[in-house]
């Protein structure tokens, strides 16, 4: 181009249009901006379109499984896992879970009393992936874990009707529990965790690991969760009567349905549940709120050990120092709350609480009685040291337990709140003790069942003297807390 060309462009270019006067470069500069704003206008928008696309994506719009999730969750039987092959038997499920230097691998075995049995890989191996990703550590890693189903907020506010405050079963420390319904019938508790607590985020998270990969008759079974916007649920299996605490200190009229038998019932089966997390997995679970208002009932009155959000994952034979005490007030082991110490042993504490609780019928720690009175374990030591054991029992108990099944119960309650929490037994050990009938009792006939006259150093040392770490004539093996370590809570008595 030459010099006049271009002396020309410049003159047309300087030309004044009709376009308010504006310059004729002007005029086409502004035309040129427009367009580049219109065409990154329209370059966004199918940016935001395309993601939203690929969010919301088939599983959303369906109710099914992302295919993603259907390539890793592994089979567990049931109503939830329509869309999935069902194996008849998958030989391992690793599971990557907890602190980095955990690995838990959960076989398929059975093991006798019905629960699915963990073990841990070669120690505590190092490998986890699990909370690294993505919606606060809950995205698609959840799906590693090897159980359980993902459930859209569309279909649990379905099954709750909307979370109909009629659907309430309950409110606990954390979120707002819902009765619910799913399309297939399967009635289910749905726990709709605040967000607005800081905690709410890392107790699902604990909860989805510790739960998910337990199965026991006598733990609340986790189906699945949901993890929508800021929503986190966890859907649970619905158990149908009630909780412990409504039926010892609710209004059930001057005679509690809760016969002696079935309160002894309850007692083992809590005990059994609490044996599974102690003693029948790797990584250990410690349940850190074992209460009467965990405990939920069915109709035949089994009981369920539920609410895991506490729970602390510990590696074998270590103990777990947490900074910040967690637990419900008159049921939290002295050296947890005074030290943040947590071993198994806390929970043995809880759980020895919890059946003074069943006996008596009394909470842990009670304002309204006489002083003296206001706290359980104290009154309760006394009364036995007093030779008063027989007063303690529950006033609205049907039936007067015998004295050596209270007495037993009794002993039980006091060496698992034992100050020194070496000293408190295992659980599997003392599922052994409730099971052990008339073992415990030998020195009673000795002595000609004279337990009135001795004071509650006697009680316990009488006790401690009997039995407990001999092969009877009855064919129960019962070992001694020192015992051979994993699942030697199981008696040789068929069950
Ligand atoms: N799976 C379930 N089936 C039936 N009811 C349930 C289920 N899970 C919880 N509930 C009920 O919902 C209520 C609230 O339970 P949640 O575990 O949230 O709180 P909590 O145990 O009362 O208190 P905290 O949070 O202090 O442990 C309780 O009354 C409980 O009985």
């Amino acid at each position: 181009m030459s010099i006049f060309d271009g002396a020309f462009i410049n003159t047309q270019l300087s030309k004044h249009t009709s376009i308010f006067g504006l310059r004729l470069w002007v005029v086409i500069g502004i035309l040129i901006g427009v367009l580049i704003v219109f065409i990154l206008f329209l370059i966004s928008l199918c940016v935001v379109s395309r993601r939203r696309h690929r969010r919301t994506g088939d599983y959303k719009t369906t109710g099914a499984t992302p295919a993603k999730e259907i390539q890793n969750i592994v089979h567990i039987p049931g109503p939830h896992m329509l869309r999935r092959p069902a194996p008849a038997k998958v030989p391992e499920i690793h599971v990557d879970i907890g602190r980095p230097e955990h690995r838990v691998v959960v076989k398929s075995d059975r093991v006798s009393s019905g629960e699915s049995k963990g073990t841990v890989g070669s120690g505590c191996e190092t490998t986890s992936s699990f909370g690294s990703g993505s919606v606060g550590g809950i995205g698609p890693e959840v799906s590693h874990l090897g159980w359980g189903r993902w459930y859209t907020l569309r279909e649990l506010e379905d099954a709750t009707g909307g979370l109909c405050p009629e659907n309430i079963l309950g409110e606990g420390g954390y979120g707002i529990v819902y009765h619910g319904v799913l399309t297939d019938g399967t009635k289910v508790a749905v726990k709709n965790l605040l967000n607005n607590k800081g905690q709410a985020e890392k107790e699902f998270k604990v909860e989805v690991e510790a739960i998910g990969r337990v199965r026991h008759k006598n733990l609340v079974r986790l189906l699945g969760y949901c993890v929508e916007g800021a929503y986190r649920m966890l859907v649970y299996e619905y158990v149908n009567n009630g909780n412990l605490e409504q039926w010892l200190h609710g209004d059930v009229g001057p005679v509690s349905p809760l016969t002696w038998e079935i309160r002894m019932n309850v007692i083992l089966g809590t005990a059994r549940g609490l044996a599974y997390l102690h003693e029948g997995l790797e990584p250990k679970v410690v349940h850190r709120d074992v209460k009467s208002s965990n405990i939920l009932l069915d109709r035949q009155w089994n009981s369920k050990v539920s609410d895991f959000g506490l729970a602390k994952l510990l590696c074998s034979e270590n103990s777990y120092v947490t900074t910040r005490v967690m637990g419900t007030f008159g049921y939290v082991a002295p050296e947890y709350a005074c030290t943040g110490m947590l071993t198994e042993k806390s929970d043995v504490y809880s759980f020895g609480i919890l059946i003074m609780e069943i006996i008596t019928g009394r909470s842990p720690v009670d304002y309204g009685r006489p002083q003296g009175e206001v706290n359980l374990i104290e009154w309760l030591k006394t009364m036995v040291g007093n030779r008063k054991a027989e007063e303690v029992v529950d006033p609205k108990l049907p039936e007067i337990p015998s004295s050596k099944a209270l007495k037993r119960a009794l002993l039980i309650a006091l060496r698992c709140v034992d100050p020194d929490a070496t000293k408190r037994p295992k659980m599997g050990h003392v599922i052994h003790m409730l099971e052990a009938d008339d073992l415990l009792f030998h020195n009673e006939r000795k002595s000609g069942g004279g337990e009135s006259s001795r004071s509650l150093n006697d009680f316990q040392q009488e006790h401690e003297d009997s039995n407990l770490d001999k092969r009877t004539d009855e064919g129960i093996s019962v070992q001694s807390e020192h015992g051979s370590g994993r699942n030697n809570y199981q008696s040789t008595r068929g069950r």
